[in-house]
């Protein structure tokens, strides 16, 4: 059987599971399961965060998920993203207060708050630009507001959260992101099918 990771909670939860049933897959039907078996379809799934997904199939121990770029970049894991996903779109961005940063290299020295400080860390590096990261579990726009970082580095998707902090973006685009389908290094038996069924569903001319 196919071993799916399929986030359990979220911005992605809602999306995934139903593209899964639209796709013809069992769904389950109490949110807080954590595993369903579909034998009908040679599937089992395995409902967890988001986060951890990536860790999960890189480690092998599951064959595949559905986890977002960004999240797979931030884990470091070996998973490799199979194909884009047609749900889950976000841009990853720096931001500071009002019209105090204009370039990247304004961050030098900096205290940046992040809760994805794998992928923002590669990029300064990438960029040669010593920041601070300061490592926060969510809500990282009140970091400047209450004084523990200068700068953030987070998921945009409207702007409205940042706005309400009193932050605007600056310097380039960090990640477009989508959600996507990973494997461990390899193609599992029945990657192709699961591959093919979820891209149908999403195709504007969807067989699902
Ligand atoms: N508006 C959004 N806010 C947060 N994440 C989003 C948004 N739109 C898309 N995403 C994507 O969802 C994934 C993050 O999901 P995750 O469940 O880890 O965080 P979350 O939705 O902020 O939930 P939590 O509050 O539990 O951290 C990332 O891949 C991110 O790019
Ligand atoms: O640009 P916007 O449309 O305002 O969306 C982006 C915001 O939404 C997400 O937060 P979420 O509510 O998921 O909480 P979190 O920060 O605790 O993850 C993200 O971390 C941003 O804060």
């Amino acid at each position: 059987m196919l071993r799916v990771a399929v986030p359990n909670k979220g911005s992605l939860s809602e999306t995934a599971g139903q593209m899964l049933l639209e796709a013809g897959y069992t769904g389950r039907r109490d949110p807080k399961s954590l595993y369903l078996a579909d034998e009908r379809n040679d599937v089992e799934f395995f409902y967890l965060r988001p986060r951890d997904i990536a860790t999960y199939v890189g480690s092998g121990a599951l064959d595949v998920g559905i986890t977002g770029r960004d999240l797979l970049l931030d884990s470091g894991s070996s998973a490799v993203e199979v194909a884009p996903l047609d749900f889950g779109s976000s841009t990853f961005r720096f931001a500071g207060p009002a019209g105090k940063y204009a370039d990247l290299r304004d961050l030098e020295g900096v205290r940046v708050a992040t809760s994805y400080a794998g992928l923002v860390g590669a990029f300064l590096e990438e960029h040669g630009v010593h920041a601070d990261l300061v490592s926060l579990d969510g809500a990282v726009e009140s970091a400047v507001q209450l004084g523990v970082a200068d700068a953030i580095a987070d998921v945009v998707e409207t702007g409205t959260t940042l706005r309400a902090a009193g932050l605007e973006i600056f310097g380039p685009v960090i990640l477009r992101s989508t959600a996507v389908l990973i494997s461990s290094n390899g193609e599992p038996a029945g990657l192709d099918v699961l591959q093919r069924r979820l891209q149908g569903c999403s195709s504007p001319a969807s067989t699902c």
